[in-house]
């Protein structure tokens, strides 16, 4: 599995996600405006990664010293709006610069930039760590013959570690469960059918691509035994934002009594917005909609709507799995304590053994 992000010689490589699974290309990044460009045109995506890659965009923007940085953060908080990562990541690096900058009194050029690259490490490793934590937590909730529906790609394209919903998966596969995956298409960008059906596939789980239209039927079917998707921001009260279409798949769980469940980071949560009427949604360009791979399909007369994510009732959620453990409702009880644990990354340890069961030496990823 390539990995989406990079560093390697003093510039950032991003796998071109835009072309996958046809084409494995890198494009590389030798100054935040190439990462901002990249973020926006969804060539790296998915909340965890977005900010992952603009973290390494505050190191390429430390040559400069701390006005720089400033202009960077600037930059690329203005990308992509709703992966509250994003804002995370910078508000880390930034902090670290401003830190940094006092304690050293005006010394900008390299040794800035090697202070803000460990940083930016740190926010990769960390990264990886928590979802081997988040892949571990999830295990209770996977029954050993199991039939799960994802949308769009919670994976370790979405992540640089093993991925969110896909790490559960995966784990779930590790360990021998018979896991059988679901993938909705999602559109319009079609992260499930191009992306997360590609990283399963090469991993050898069993995988079928539905379109989006065809869920309610795989559940009344009985295929369905549980849903976990991924998150782009919860609020303190469990509501979450994710890839449009979620909503749906949380709807139509409700009335056909399948569990659903969202992975994600404490990273990913909000404490500062009471609930997701508060989250702010991405609207792309409508040509996205009015074309699929770049191929027309209505006349561009045609209005088109095409809002990113949408936002998930707390009520409609069985439960978030989290580095932290698997939050359930009350949410606003059960996030707040979440959020002052602090947990034993010596448990990621367990993680490591089961993913290198049967695969390479990386676990397969
Ligand atoms: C672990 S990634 C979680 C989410 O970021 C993912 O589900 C998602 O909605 C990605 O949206 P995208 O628009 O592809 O960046």
């Amino acid at each position: 599995m390539p990995d989406p992000i990079k560093w390697e010689d003093g510039s950032l490589y991003l796998l071109d996600q835009r072309r996958i699974p046809f084409e494995v290309e890198y494009l590389k990044c030798t100054n935040y405006q190439d990462v901002a460009e990249a973020i926006e045109k969804m060539i790296v995506r998915g909340a965890p990664a977005i900010g992952i890659a603009a973290a390494y965009g505050i190191v390429l923007a430390s040559h400069g010293g701390l006005p720089m940085v400033k202009e960077a953060v600037s930059r690329l908080s203005k990308t992509r709006p709703t992966a509250v990562n994003l804002f995370w990541a910078l508000e880390k690096m930034e902090r670290a610069a401003t830190d940094f900058h006092d304690a050293t009194a005006k010394d900008p050029g390299l040794i800035l930039k090697d202070h803000l690259l460990e940083v930016a490490v740190d926010i990769h490793e960390e990264e990886r760590r928590i979802e081997k934590l988040i892949a571990l937590h999830g295990q209770s909730i996977v029954p050993p013959n199991c039939q799960v529906l994802t949308h769009c790609n919670a994976g370790a394209l979405a992540t640089g570690g093993i991925g969110t919903a896909l790490g559960v998966i995966r784990m779930a596969q590790k360990i021998g469960k018979a896991i059988k995956v679901y993938c909705d298409e999602t559109r319009p960008l079609l992260q499930g059918a191009r992306l997360s059906s590609w990283e399963l596939w090469m991993d050898g789980l069993d995988v079928t691509v539905i379109c989006d239209d065809m869920a309610a039927f795989l559940m009344k079917k009985g295929k369905v035994d549980l849903v976990i998707v991924g998150a782009d921001r919860i609020a303190s009260n469990g509501d979450t934002a994710n890839k449009i279409g979620t909503y749906n798949l949380a709807v139509l769980c409700k009335y056909h009594g399948i569990p659903f469940y969202v992975a994600a980071p404490r990273s990913t949560i909000d404490c500062s917005i009471k609930d997701g009427e508060a989250v702010p949604i991405e609207e792309r360009d409508p040509d996205e909609v009015r074309t699929v791979r770049g191929v027309k399909i209505f006349l561009e007369d045609i209005p088109a709507w095409n809002p990113a994510f949408d936002v998930t009732p707390g009520d409609l959620i069985s439960g978030i799995i989290t580095e932290a453990g698997i939050l359930k409702a009350p949410y606003r009880e059960s996030i707040e304590t979440a959020m002052r644990i602090d947990v034993n990354f010596e448990d990621a340890h367990w993680a490591d053994s089961y993913l290198k069961q049967g695969g390479s030496e990386d676990g397969g990823i």
